[in-house]
């Protein structure tokens, strides 16, 4: 324990004010007994300590692993981290991220260039983890394992209202059945915009029924208010040859009540607003929606114009699945009968309900149901008991009578989507109608509600979650099974760690005396009420067997709590035998089924008698379909039995079929979560997540892949990553070797695992929870003491290289201002010694000619005289006789073309040249530091104003002025 909080440990602090996690990290940890105390500092530095034995802080993962794209993969599992991970990808934009087998995806909610016929074709042909996570990749994970084993495979897609669901279902079904060629289509947006044939007809079913199943709700403008589940079936060359769609449990309620937040189902606004006013008025509907009870409980609509459009495209659809106008006329009718239903007045004649026999409504509404009024009225205000012996009539309270006027409202609208459903899938079944005989095999996608947890959780919010706790258990099994499955391949010794299974749970809704069992006895009772429903409750599930998933109320309240696998839910009991019982009196089912309406009977016919198997007609050679059925939720349940079965035992029966096709196929798992609550794009709120998170069960399974070996790494993966660990005259010679396996043994001897922390598999090392990040602690470690040797030795060499370089440089600069000088000198007295060579000729001509003039007979004697060396002449020579200032004049040897310098006059040279280099090498006598006019040698250098006074001033000055023939900028010594 002390060892996991060493200080510079990286942890996370609970934040309960903000209810949020702050990175912080541990400055000092010290033990007492079991307890650690712990001092941590947070990022703005702010000191905390916190002290305990268990429930210390989260451990926070090496910053390698702080954005992987897989959850799964990193070290410490626990829900900041993932919740940190999650976020911190969201907002790079990357909404999806891997969490084992599950694919999380978080709503951008604005569009992402994320599905492009590029993307598609990119994940064409990948397998999982090859590239970012992506729906794509689940879908071709799907179709890649039906196409090895024509193995039906099932994707579910679940998550909370308004997270994405739909969205991605339809994104996956587009990605399966898109071409899977690249020259099919090149346009970018091609995925999107256009579609293959089967895409067509499983798009049109997009505005039926989302028209039909749809609803603004506060959560989501579209809210689907029903599950689905939509196969795409595959024949043996694998190509689609059509589709089946089953649905789940459409929330009836709504047809005749919605909060003032929410709507109606969508088509009701859709037809009164869409409808010619002819047609409104034969109908007698109207534009205005505040005239009708069913529409104006509810809060604002959506636009009008978007109610139209959507009106056109929904009978544009009804088309394409082969509803014409007059069936759609027929449908048109008994979507005004439920409005009208709605508008029945009941009233009362003291406690008893009274319908007046002209009402309006109910004309228009029997006449479109094609049931006789009186007989609706009296069925509407009374009910029959029957007993052993007799039957009795009974007057209801007007609250009754709504209740029955308002059971037969969303009994006709269940049966309509019933009927929809049904002409939807016969459009699917092929040109022959035999799609499902001829299919091989399958892909599923489950677009079902998620965990809901209310304020006030009804009776939806109950079968809902226990559809998902259904889920989830199938889930924890396939996660173990495929754990235990890895764990035989590779060859692993694994006994079987316990886990909370969520089995009890369930038992407690579905077993024999369950929460079902005893609810559907309550609905038959006559006499049966939300009351003692709950008091059998508490007296039948209220014991210790039970005593962790069944909580009854401390106080009298009408509620129950369960503790699902997600959390606790309470529900409250009010309303519960009446939305189970949710059936039309015998009396009212006798009336509608031998009403006058022939698309009526066509309608009840296929709700409550079609079982599954006569989905479709069946071929003559009597074939069936080998593709196993999700089940139908049907109105009257399994089997077509038009006995009245309670909505509780028909969702049990469909959820059992559900779960059975799913076992029978494989199971590809995303979990699309809700960033926020107001649709904001790239908005993430961590406790609104991590709240779905826990609900997902992503960190239950997180828990269970705890339970054994979480880290699974091939020999290679793992050996080329910490062969630093070991010595470094074993590690690089294994890897050359490719001994890896041998290698990832000396690794874990050398950093001391205990034999429990790994096991060695066949292909793999798996490692206990926080082995990796143990691992890459010490791995950073060494790499940051390498890198800091590294870096002073790359910095001593540099300088040293530096230091060489400058110094040569330094030595050819002085050798090349040397030679310069050098020739800069040789120049100037050359040509000094022609002007002095040439004043002394000229001179000499000139004395001569006096000489000449003086003397004229001694003429050729004094010619001879001057030629062996005139006094002037050679006054010239000496002052040239570099170094010679004591000479005796006779000591100066005759003028020769070509002088031979002695030794000393050239070492005083090189002596000038030499100081008039270092005069430039000097910093401070720089002719790039000094002013030009205070560069002048004899002026400034002290050597320079020493100088030889004999020196012929004029030329001395000429050469120390001539400018340096080289650039001043090559002075590389600066
Ligand atoms: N991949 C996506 N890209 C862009 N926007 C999206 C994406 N997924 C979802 N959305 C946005 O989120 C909204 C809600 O999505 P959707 O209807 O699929 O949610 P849902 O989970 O099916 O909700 P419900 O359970 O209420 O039916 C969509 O209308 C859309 O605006």
């Amino acid at each position: 324990m002390t060892t996991l909080y060493s200080p510079g440990t990286r942890v996370w602090l609970s934040d309960d004010s903000q209810q949020q996690w702050i990175p912080a990290e541990v400055s000092s940890c010290t033990k007492a007994g079991d307890t650690l105390t712990l001092v941590l500092v947070d990022e703005n530095g702010k000191e905390t300590t916190v002290s305990g034995s268990t429930n210390l802080p989260p451990l926070r993962n090496p910053e390698l692993l702080e954005t992987v794209d897989d959850l799964a993969t990193l070290s410490h599992l626990n829900e900041p981290s993932i919740l940190h991970a999650v976020q911190s990808r969201y907002l790079q934009r990357k909404i999806y991220t891997y969490s084992g087998i599950v694919l999380l995806a978080v709503n951008p909610f604005e569009t992402v260039p994320l599905y492009t016929t590029e993307i598609v074709q990119q994940y064409i042909g990948r397998t999982k983890g090859e590239l970012e996570p992506h729906l794509f990749a689940i879908a071709e994970d799907a179709y890649a394992a039906m196409v090895l084993d024509g193995k039906g495979q099932t994707i579910i897609v679940s998550g909370e209202s308004g997270a994405g669901k739909t969205e991605s279902a339809k994104l996956v079904m587009r990605f399966i059945a898109a071409p899977k060629s690249p020259s099919v289509n090149s346009d970018a947006n091609a995925f999107v915009d256009g579609a293959s044939l089967v895409e067509q007809q499983i798009q049109a079913t997009n505005p039926i029924l989302e028209g039909f199943g749809n609803a603004k709700t506060t959560r989501n403008d579209n809210s689907s208010r029903f599950g689905k589940y939509i196969q795409l079936l595959f024949d043996t060359n694998r190509h689609i040859v059509g589709a089946r769609v089953r649905t789940y449990l459409l929330e009836r309620s709504r047809v005749t009540y919605q909060t003032h937040t929410e709507r109606n189902y969508h088509i009701f606004y859709q037809l009164c607003r869409g409808l010619p006013a002819g047609d409104l008025d034969a109908l007698g509907l109207s534009a205005d929606l505040s005239q009708f009870h069913y529409l104006n409980q509810g809060g604002p609509s959506t636009t009008e114009l978007n109610d139209r459009e959507k009106f056109r495209a929904m009978r544009d659809a009804l088309k394409i699945v082969g509803i014409g106008p007059d069936k759609q006329k027929s449908i048109f009718e008994l979507l005004s009968a439920v409005l009208h239903l709605g508008n029945i007045a009941v009233s009362h004649a003291r406690t008893e309900a009274v319908i007046e026999d002209d009402d309006p409504s109910m004309s228009r509404a029997m006449q479109f149901l094609g049931v006789n009024a009186a007989d609706f009225k009296k069925w509407t205000i009374k009910k029959q008991i029957s007993t052993r012996s007799d039957k009795i009539v009974t007057a209801l309270t007007p609250v009754q009578a709504v209740g029955v006027r308002d059971s037969l409202a969303r009994f006709v609208y269940a049966c309509l989507f019933e009927w929809l459903v049904n002409a939807v899938n016969e459009s699917f079944t092929g040109k022959y109608g035999d799609a499902t005989t001829r299919a091989e095999t399958h892909i599923g996608v489950l677009d079902i509600y998620g965990f809901e947890h209310f304020e006030k959780n009804s009776f939806e919010q109950f079968c809902i979650n226990y559809a998902n706790e259904k889920l989830q258990h199938e889930f924890n099994t396939y996660v173990f099974k495929l754990a235990q499955e890895e764990y035989r391949q590779e060859k692993i010794s694994w006994t079987f760690i316990d886990f909370d299974d969520n089995q009890p749970a369930i038992d407690l809704i579905e077993g024999k005396l369950g929460i079902l069992a005893l609810l559907d006895e309550e609905s038959r009772l006559q006499l049966g009420t939300d009351a003692s429903f709950l008091a059998k409750l508490n007296t039948q599930l209220d014991k210790p067997a039970n005593k962790d998933v069944f909580i009854s109320p401390k106080f009298a309240n009408a509620a129950f709590t369960i503790a699902h696998y997600a959390l606790q839910v309470t529900y409250s009991a009010d309303g519960f035998l009446e939305k189970n019982r949710d059936t039309v009196p015998d009396e009212h089912l006798a009336l509608l089924t031998s009403s006058s309406n022939a698309f009526l009977r066509e309608v009840l016919d296929t709700a409550l008698h079609r079982t599954a198997e006569v989905v479709e007609t069946p071929p003559p050679d009597g074939v069936m379909s080998k593709i196993p059925d999700p089940g139908r939720t049907g109105i009257a349940g399994r089997g077509g039995s038009v006995k009245k079965p309670t909505l509780g035992s028909i969702f049990k029966g469909s959820l059992g079929t559900l779960m059975e096709m799913l076992r029978m196929t494989n199971v590809h798992y995303i979990r699309c979560l809700k960033p926020n609550d107001h649709k904001r794009a790239w908005e993430f709120i961590p406790s609104q997540v991590l709240a779905q998170l826990r609900a997902a069960g992503v960190l239950e399974t997180i828990r269970i892949s705890t339970a054994g070996y979480p880290t699974r790494w091939t020999f290679e993966e793992f050996a080329r990553r910490y062969y630093m660990l070991i010595h470094w005259r074993d590690g690089p010679p294994l890897i050359k070797r490719e001994q890896f396996k041998r290698l990832c043994v000396l690794v874990c001897q050398k950093m001391a695992l205990d034999k429990t922390q790994y096991q060695m598999g066949e292909t793999k090392i798996f490692l206990r929870i926080g082995v990796l990040a143990k691992l890459e602690h010490v791995r950073s470690i060494k790499i940051n003491a390498v890198q800091f040797l590294q870096t002073n030795m790359r910095r001593l060499i540099a300088i040293r290289k530096y230091r060489r370089y400058q110094k040569s440089v330094i030595g050819i600069q002085s050798h090349w201002r040397g030679a310069l000088a050098r020739r800069a000198f040789r120049e100037i007295r050359d040509k000094a010694r022609a002007d002095v060579e040439a004043a002394e000729a000229q001179k000499a001509a000139l004395a001569a000619e006096r000489n000449a003039e003086k003397f004229p007979s001694r003429s050729d004697k004094s010619d001879k005289g001057s030629e062996k060396g005139s006094p002037g002449k050679t006054r010239i020579r000496r002052m040239f006789s570099f170094g010679s200032k004591d000479r005796p004049e006779q000591g100066v040897p005759s003028p020769s073309p070509e002088p031979v310098p002695t030794r000393r006059p050239r070492n005083r040279l090189e002596a000038a040249t030499k100081r008039l280099s270092r005069s430039w090498h000097d910093p401070e006598n720089s002719p790039r530091r000094k002013a030009p006019d205070t560069l002048s040698p004899h002026v400034s250098s002290p050597q320079r104003t020493a100088s030889p006074s004999k020196f012929s001033t004029p030329i001395y000055e000429q050469f120390m002025n001539r400018k340096p023939a080289w650039n001043s900028s090559t002075n590389l010594n600066h």
